[in-house]
């Protein structure tokens, strides 16, 4: 199956229903083969972006390229897009093999030719042994297999997912998900892969565009938008992030935050930063009985174990403060009530 790579680009996209702002001013450019996912609350404008791309739903104002080529007065099916959405639709009275020869018979390719790339696309699903059962046959994991073999097999420049491992379990979503990323890689096919499910985006995409209100918020690798967000949405929004408010002040050769209880933590000497807000992520913090530099007191109001971890909730520094613990048999915990000290690694904090 020969894909051919196009980029996306997106310029001042801008899109209502009635008097709601769906999209607003969206600018977005996807690399040719990239693995790029729309990541976002319920109601952020995930789906109508992706539709958009796709060329359904009304026309947005602005600009969309796929190859260069502008495609926002194009119908969907000339734009050289497959899209595989949450619910298979596969048709229940064909077999796989039918269902997924359906787009070639359409395009009134040879039948010699529909067969050769069918076997193609069910081999590279693994599912070539089930080419003769009907839909109400197979797994829910093999339809959505089949959904995707029957929107490669067209042979499309951009793959489009809507939130396709939604209806799977679990432990079908986390191998479904291996199984998507080393298809795209084996065809090389950019991919734009929507989902609500932060882990599902951080595992697969190279990077991703994070949504709210229909503003793209930022955009970047899974790994630039949890270690650097710009704001407090995204930085809530990817893990867990403690705020703490209060000040950046002078200190001797450098700068310190100053909570709104007065404890201090220095910042590193690379700052000339500026902020009234701290984020600091729950594995930066270590507690201890003691006191030290660096340090905001607290008291234990909480504590869950997870195994792995321990999860305490601290009041501290006028906020209540989530810190993660690595567990170890045989450790002593903190009891709900304990003072404690929170020693923070203020190396990989952010200031907004
Ligand atoms: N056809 C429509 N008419 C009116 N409003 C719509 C229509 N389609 C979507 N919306 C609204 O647009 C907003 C964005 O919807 P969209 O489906 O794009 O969000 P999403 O981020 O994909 O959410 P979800 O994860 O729930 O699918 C929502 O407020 C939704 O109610």
């Amino acid at each position: 199956m020969h894909s051919e790579m196009a980029g996306i680009e997106i310029r001042d996209l801008h899109l209502s229903f009635g008097s709601t702002n769906v999209l607003t001013g969206v600018n977005l450019t996807i690399e040719p083969g990239e693995f790029f996912a729309f990541l976002g609350p319920s109601g952020s404008g995930k789906s109508t972006l992706l539709r958009s791309i796709a060329g359904f739903g009304p026309r947005p104002q602005g600009e969309i390229r796929i190859g260069g080529r502008p495609v926002a007065d194009l119908p969907p099916w000339k734009r050289d897009v497959g899209m595989v959405f949450q619910s298979y639709a596969l048709w229940p009275h064909m077999s796989v093999r039918e269902n997924v020869a359906f787009g070639l018979r359409e395009r009134k390719v040879a039948s010699a030719e529909i067969r050769r790339r069918v076997d193609e696309a069910l081999e590279l699903v693994g599912l070539a042994h089930l080419a003769d059962r009907m839909p109400n046959q197979l797994s829910g994991g093999q339809q959505q297999r089949i959904a995707l073999a029957r929107t490669v097999v067209i042979a499309p420049k951009v793959l489009l997912l809507d939130e396709p491992l939604s209806n799977l379990d679990a432990s079908l979503r986390v191998q479904m998900r291996r199984e998507l990323l080393a298809l795209q890689r084996k065809l090389g096919l950019t991919t734009i892969f929507v989902t609500h499910d932060q882990e599902e985006a951080n595992t697969t995409a190279d990077r991703m565009a994070v949504l709210d209100g229909g503003v793209i918020q930022q955009v970047g690798t899974p790994q630039q938008l949890y270690d650097t967000p710009v704001n407090l949405f995204v930085a809530q929004f990817l893990g867990t992030a403690n705020i703490l408010e209060g000040t950046v002040e002078a200190d001797t050769g450098g700068a310190r935050f100053r909570t709104r209880t007065g404890d201090t933590l220095s910042l590193p000497s690379s700052a000339g930063r500026t902020g009234t807000r701290m984020v600091l992520r729950p594995q930066n913090i270590t507690l201890r009985r003691e006191a030290g530099a660096n340090a905001l007191s607290g008291q234990i109001l909480h504590r869950e174990f997870l195994g792995s971890q321990i999860r305490y909730l601290v009041q501290a520094g006028g906020a209540e403060i989530v810190v993660d613990q690595s567990h170890s048999a045989g450790q002593d915990w903190f009891e709900p009530g304990t003072a404690v000290h929170l020693s923070a690694n203020t190396d990989s904090a952010v200031l907004l």
